[in-house]
C-alpha cells in the first residue's frame, strides 16, 4: 500500500539518501533501523515530502507522491508522527486531539476522543490539562493519539522511544500493538533493536542513507553480521 522505489534525496548539496526502496502492506509494521544519522528521518520525511527528492517513486494506495506538497500528502492519509512530539502547548489534550480531526477514510480504522482515551487512560485523566504540562512521554502519546485523530491509513512514528523512560516505552509498546490490532500499517523508524523487535513483522536496516538489509524481524534477530555490521553501538 505505501511503496517506495529508489529514492535519493538532498538537503541542499549534500545527498542523503540514495537508491531507498522500501514497502508497507496492509496491517503490517515494520521497522526502518539504523544508528544516529544513518537516514531514518530523512527517509520520513521524504515520504512527507518534507525533503527534496530527485528521483524515484512514492506511492500510496495507487496514488504518486512524488512532487506533492505535505500538507496533501498528509490528507491523502499518511500520518505522521515526528521525532520533536509537536502538541499546541496551550491547548488542552481534548482540545489537541480535535485540532487532528478529519474526516473518515475508506478502508481507514475510525477514531474518535473516546476511543483514544480508551486507548490512552492517562490522557483521558488530564483531558482538561494544558498539554504544554505534560511530561515528554505523555506529549508523544498525545501526538500518536492526535495522529489517529486523523483516521489515517497508515502511520509514519519517526523514533518514538528515543529519551523516554523504559516504563513509558513499555505503554508505547501496548499502544503499537493495540493500533496493530486495527490493521492500521506503521512504518517506524528506531536505533533500538529490542524495542523493534517487540512490535515489527520486518525490518529494513539503513546506513549512511543506503538500505543494507531487508528481511523478517526474526531474520534480522538472527543475522549477527548485519548487526554487528551496522547495529552495534
Ligand atoms: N537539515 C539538514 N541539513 C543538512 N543535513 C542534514 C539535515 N538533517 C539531517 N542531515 C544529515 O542527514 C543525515 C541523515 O540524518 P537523519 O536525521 O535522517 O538520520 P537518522 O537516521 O534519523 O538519525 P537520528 O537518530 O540522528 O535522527 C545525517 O548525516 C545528518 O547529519
Amino acid at each position: 500500500m505505501l511503496t517506495i522505489e529508489k529514492i535519493h534525496s538532498y538537503y541542499g548539496q549534500a545527498h542523503i539518501l540514495s537508491d531507498v526502496s522500501l514497502s508497507l502492506s496492509p496491517g503490517e509494521i515494520v521497522v526502518l533501523i539504523g544508528r544516529n544519522g544513518a537516514g531514518k528521518s530523512t527517509t520520513i520525511k521524504s515520504i512527507m515530502g518534507m525533503v527534496k527528492v530527485t528521483q524515484g517513486s512514492i506511492r500510496f494506495g495507487g496514488d504518486e507522491l512524488f512532487g506533492e506538497p505535505p500538507y496533501r500528502i498528509a490528507r491523502r492519509g499518511i500520518g505522521y508522527v515526528p521525532e520533536e512530539r509537536r502538541v499546541f502547548a496551550r491547548l488542552t489534550i481534548q482540545e489537541n486531539l480535535e485540532a487532528g480531526r478529519q474526516p473518515p477514510r475508506d478502508g481507514a480504522p475510525r477514531w474518535q476522543v473516546d476511543d483514544l482515551f480508551d486507548l490512552f487512560p492517562n490522557l483521558a485523566e488530564a483531558r482538561h490539562r494544558a498539554a504544554g504540562t505534560l511530561s515528554g512521554g505523555e506529549q508523544q502519546m498525545l501526538t500518536i493519539a492526535r495522529t489517529l485523530m486523523g483516521n489515517p491509513g497508515c502511520i509514519l512514528l519517526d523514533e518514538p522511544s528515543e529519551g523516554l523512560a523504559p516504563v513509558v516505552v513499555e505503554q508505547i509498546i501496548k499502544v503499537i500493538q493495540q493500533i496493530k490490532g486495527q490493521s492500521l500499517p506503521i512504518l517506524l523508524s528506531e536505533q533500538n533493536l529490542y524495542f523493534a523487535s517487540l512490535v515489527s513483522d520486518r525490518a529494513y536496516v539503513i546506513e549512511t542513507g543506503r538500505i543494507r538489509f531487508s528481511g523478517t524481524m526474526r531474520e534480522l534477530e538472527e543475522n549477527a553480521e548485519i548487526r554487528q555490521q551496522y547495529l552495534a553501538v
